[in-house]
């Protein structure tokens, strides 16, 4: 067999031995994972893993300090986070972030520029109804839709969505869970960050585990819903050896 060419570069989201810090403390050490385009990548892991924190590095909410962030070939890590938006990164951040004393559609409006909204109240009819509702007053669910359409009007190709079922009802995170398998199906590149990890599993693509700031799994979805005892493992931290 001849040589393996190199392979080819990767559409979507890719991170390699990426650090980031808080208060000069490393709380994500050399982390790498891969999120093609067109899937859900899935990143697990306890409560203070380091999810949150890596997001943000991505994002650019909190500056890397060392490693490669590449989007769709072009290496990010060094750019302001309002350049990375630009280059269709969208960051979901955790707790429902939507103006409360706007309506529904003044949220999208805010964050369109001169986009059109329509395609968000398509993407979730429910909304539409309460499109002059004031968003304070919607359900959780609701609000966390709005959250999410607000990324969405902008039409990013990478989103990055950060404990989107917090405090939800199941069935609530399996109607936004239906949402963000669609928008993957239409070639968004969604790397979904989950404490809780049934859900996220049954429609991930590959999945990581991060556990005190370090990967310690890159595999299936399907492999870790197989096996809850080794995602237990993964969790708590006696888990190197079967991974
Ligand atoms: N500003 C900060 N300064 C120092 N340490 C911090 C700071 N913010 C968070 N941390 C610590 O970093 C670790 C990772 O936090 P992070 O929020 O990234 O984890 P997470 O996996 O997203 O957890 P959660 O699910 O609770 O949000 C935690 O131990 C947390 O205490």
């Amino acid at each position: 067999m001849g040589a393996q060419p190199p392979p080819a570069p990767v559409s979507g989201l890719s991170v390699s031995r990426l650090t980031v810090e808080r208060d000069h403390l490393p709380i994500v050490r050399e982390a790498s994972l891969v999120a093609p385009a067109g899937e859900i990548t899935v990143l697990l892991g306890v409560n203070g893993a380091g999810k949150t924190t890596l997001i943000e590095g991505i994002s650019g909410a909190t500056p890397v300090a060392s490693g490669e962030i590449t989007l769709d070939g072009r290496r990010i890590e060094r750019k302001r986070p309002t350049a990375r938006a630009k280059l269709g990164l969208a960051h979901v951040e955790q707790g429902r972030s939507v103006f409360r004393d706007l309506t529904t559609e003044q949220n999208f409006l805010v964050a369109a520029g001169d986009n059109d909204v329509e395609s968000v109240f398509e993407l979730f009819p429910e909304l539409a109804r309460r499109r002059n509702s004031r968003a304070g007053l919607l359900s959780g669910g609701e609000q966390q839709m709005v959250a999410l359409g607000r990324a969405l009007v902008r039409r990013p190709s990478i989103l990055l969505l950060d404990e989107l079922s917090l405090g939800l009802a199941p069935v609530v995170v399996e109607r936004l869970f239906a949402a963000v398998r669609d928008l993957a199906d239409s070639g968004v590149c969604v790397l979904l960050v989950e404490q809780f990890a049934d859900l996220a599993l049954s429609v991930g693509g590959r999945a990581y585990v991060l556990r005190t700031g370090r990967m310690v799994f890159e595999g299936e979805c399907a492999e870790l819903a197989a096996s809850p005892g080794l995602l237990q493992r993964l969790y708590l931290g006696s888990a190197e050896e079967a991974a």
